[in-house]
């Protein structure tokens, strides 16, 4: 957790991976972050990092071993071009912009960039994170290694070769704590329909979620037998069953069609 880091955007995304990487050891004096004034000093103040607003900011004797784009794929345009002093062999530029494609980097950078796109999500601030990445063949062993030692101190990681899966990977895993939290809701709601009052119909859909989480989490059981050891032949589970896993208007139909939307979506980031 020595990796002298460039962050460049810190806000839901940056913000989640950082939380993550100080809770296991990350040494705040490695670490620069380039962010509008007001995060930039904020940053400072609570986590003692150095926060600074442009790229003319950082020292030059800081090589910095990772350069981290988390701001916003719309925005990288316009801020992308500053970097391009600091490409060397020493440093991996790594992108979680969704979309943004390796090639969108490499016009920009060079072609001597070393890059590696990956798409985090937002768990990672708890260290439960799914990162998924992708590399220039110029990366290194060595620092194919230090990313993902990187992104494994917040959750587990995973590696494409083919970059056309992002886009998959985006919609599935990067957007997917969303879906996740709009389950808490969707539940609570419909229980609130059945007669409960509000924030008990909260309680009961958050709880439900978490210890389903931990349980899939702790088993040894694939999802589907965890489903089933809920699902009494006959009764309340499989009626409810019955209406989520209806092959035309079932939750797999809606799911598939949720997916398909952000992974087009992701591909339309490209450009
Ligand atoms: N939020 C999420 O769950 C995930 C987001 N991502 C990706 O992470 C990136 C960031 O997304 P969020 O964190 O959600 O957005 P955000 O809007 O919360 O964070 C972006 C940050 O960039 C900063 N920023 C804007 N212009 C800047 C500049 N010129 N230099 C430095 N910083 C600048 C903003 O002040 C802001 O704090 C996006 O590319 C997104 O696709 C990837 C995976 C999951
Ligand atoms: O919604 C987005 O575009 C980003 C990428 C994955 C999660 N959040």
């Amino acid at each position: 957790m020595n990796t002298r880091l460039l962050l460049v955007g810190c806000g839901k995304m940056g913000s989640a991976m950082l939380e993550g990487w100080l809770a296991q050891g990350l040494k705040a004096d490695n670490v620069y972050i380039v962010e509008q004034a007001e995060a930039a000093e904020k940053l400072e103040a609570s986590y003692g990092i150095h926060g600074v607003t442009d790229v003319a900011g950082i020292p030059q004797d800081f090589i910095p071993q990772v350069i981290l784009f988390a701001v916003k794929p719309q925005v990288l345009p316009d801020v992308i071009d500053a970097y391009k002093p600091l490409v060397r062999a020493e440093t991996v530029f790594l992108s979680v912009a969704a979309g943004k494609t390796i090639e969108f980097f490499a016009s920009h950078l060079g072609k001597l960039a070393r890059i590696v796109r990956a798409m985090p999500n937002t768990p990672a601030a708890v260290s439960r994170g799914m990162t998924v990445m992708c590399p220039t063949e110029n990366v290194s062993i060595a620092q194919r290694d230090m990313c993902e030692t990187l992104l494994a101190t917040v959750g587990l990681v995973s590696w494409v070769e083919d970059e056309s899966l992002m886009d998959a990977v985006t919609a599935l895993s990067g957007s997917g704590p969303a879906y996740i939290f709009h389950l808490v809701e969707a539940m609570a709601q419909a229980g609130e329909t059945a007669g409960l009052p509000a924030d008990q119909a909260m309680l009961l859909a958050r709880q439900t979620v978490i210890g389903a989480g931990f349980l899939l989490d702790a088993s040894e059981e694939t999802a589907a037998t965890l489903r089933q050891n809920v699902t009494s032949p006959g009764g309340t589970t499989a009626a409810a069953l019955n209406v989520l896993m209806d092959q035309e208007n079932g939750l797999p139909e809606l799911m598939t069609r949720a997916i398909e939307a952000a992974r087009k979506r992701s591909v339309e980031l490209a450009s």
